[in-house]
């Protein structure tokens, strides 16, 4: 094979690996591999079986649009019946002849590497940093988490877990900058940062404490829905699982969090007329991609309308996409994980100080979309059961609400209150466009909140 040729298979093979890869954000859209660069190798260059070489795939759409993806390669000189599932493709590789290529993240020996490297904190073409105060343990066995994630994280026994960043922009990753400053402070409120992995400007990789026995926020408020809902005569407070304790602790969270990140990151203000122009500016482009926000426009604007004449509003470091789904019940409390913003925003944007009011409404839409979620889950012809189940999700989501909030702020004063409505319908808007890219029957689920708040 001419070295061409060669390279055209290796882009030929990626090609095909990302568009199986679940983690892989342009599923669906026409591309190209346009680029692949070898960012360095695990470990010692001289190390036996696997060679695992870090990759940095360009990828390049039919519109013009190019994105990297980060893509660890487990090299081996003969078939891995154990990683048959995880088969890259097999080509020749400097160095070492014809190869077969995996995906590292599902290779133990490969994760290894990685532990390993942690343990020398090797400073070669790509960087092993170590935060101080963490006894590593350096021989615990990685296991891929198998869940629906925008990364790919490996759990190194009960101890530590790496999230190994799969689309990648050069700068600063805010999921490793933020836990550092808050591991840093002490904050009782997160995961504490082992480490990271760095090659130049690019931030590859976080190593971070495993919480092990800790339950999702999600599925523990699903569990407290499904407790109401089986109670036909009983209110939320009267149910075996109600959430508005826990909710009230996540207020507390998310205090302590945002008091923390104000101390520790820049602070200014944003004037309300630019933040209006921004919402404006995302309902919009919503509307193109779910034509069905059209008849809520009027409304919505004039939400946002409100928010002109409240001159300029306090910015700071956030968490950036918060929800359920992102808090972890410890035995010690609430945890609230993944800084990285939302995953649709460029990164200058995700960097820039917002209104914490913006995690605020993750969590107030968070509270509505759980017993939603868990009524749509559950076929129902008749309209009274139907009615009746919409009363109590309204009940649920209204308690769980109050209860947060209080604890997050007290009684909230007339002009954070229309801040807030304005935030929580820009989050149901980006929420319309995400539900529509992502899990087009949940869609109905944001579209039916607009009605309810305008
Ligand atoms: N430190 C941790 N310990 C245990 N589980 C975690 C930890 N951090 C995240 N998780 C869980 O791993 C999954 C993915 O985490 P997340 O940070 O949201 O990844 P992604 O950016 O890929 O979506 C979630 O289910 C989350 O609850
Ligand atoms: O967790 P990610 O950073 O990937 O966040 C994206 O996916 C979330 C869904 O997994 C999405 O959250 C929406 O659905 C949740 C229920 O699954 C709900 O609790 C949230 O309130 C709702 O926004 C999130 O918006 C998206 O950015």
């Amino acid at each position: 094979m001419s070295a061409d040729t060669a390279d055209d298979h290796v882009e030929h093979s990626l090609r095909e690996f990302l568009g199986r890869a679940r983690w892989f954000g342009g599923k669906g859209r026409e591309l190209e591999v346009t680029d692949v660069q070898r960012l360095g190798v695990v470990g010692p260059p001289d190390a036996t079986e696997p060679r695992v070489v870090v990759h940095l795939v360009e990828v390049t759409y039919s519109d013009g649009d190019t994105e990297l993806y980060q893509v660890p390669l487990a090299f081996y000189a003969e078939p891995q019946d154990r990683l048959d599932h995880a088969v890259v493709g097999q080509w020749t590789e400097d160095g070492m002849g014809q190869v077969l290529a995996y995906d590292a993240t599902h290779d133990r020996a490969a994760m290894a590497r990685y532990l390993e490297a942690f343990g020398e904190e090797a400073d070669g073409e790509l960087t092993f940093r170590r935060m101080q105060g963490h006894d590593l343990d350096l021989t615990a066995p990685g296991t891929l988490f198998s869940g629906e994630q925008s990364n790919s994280s490996i759990a190194f026994g009960e101890d530590a877990i790496l999230k190994v960043f799969r689309k990648i922009t050069p700068g600063e990753n805010p999921d490793i900058t933020t836990h550092k400053v808050l591991t840093e402070a002490g904050s009782t409120h997160i995961a504490n940062l082992y480490g990271w992995v760095e090659s130049g400007d690019l931030h590859l990789a976080m190593l971070q404490q495993f919480l092990r026995t800790a339950s999702d926020g999600w599925d523990i408020a699903l569990a407290s829905v499904r407790d109401l809902f089986a109670e036909a005569d009983l209110h939320a407070e009267e149910v075996g699982g109600d959430f508005a304790a826990e909710a009230a602790r996540l207020g507390t969270a998310l205090k302590e969090v945002h008091e923390q990140l104000r101390i520790s990151f820049p602070t200014g203000t944003a004037s309300a007329v630019d933040i209006v122009e921004g919402m404006k500016g995302r309902l919009h482009a919503a509307v193109e991609i779910v034509p069905d926000l059209q008849q809520y426009v009027e409304g919505v604007v004039a939400v946002f309308d409100a928010v002109d004449d409240l001159g300029e509003i306090p910015v700071q470091r956030i968490h950036g996409d918060l929800h359920l789904g992102q808090t972890l019940r410890t035995v010690l409390g609430w945890k609230l994980v993944d800084f990285e913003g939302e995953p649709a925003k460029p990164l200058s944007e995700r960097l820039l100080p917002d209104a914490p009011w913006r995690d605020v409404a993750g969590m107030t839409r968070s509270f509505d979309y759980a017993p939603h979620a868990v009524a749509e889950s559950m076929p129902e012809d008749d309209p009274d059961v139907i009615a009746q189940r919409a009363h109590r999700a309204d009940e649920w989501a209204r308690r769980n609400r109050k209860a947060f909030l209080s604890a997050y702020c007290g009684e909230l004063a007339e002009t954070d209150r229309t801040l807030l409505t304005a935030y929580v319908l820009d989050k149901a808007v980006y929420e319309c466009v995400y539900e529509a890219r992502n899990r087009p029957t949940w869609l109905p689920i944001p579209l039916a909140a607009f009605p309810r708040m305008i």
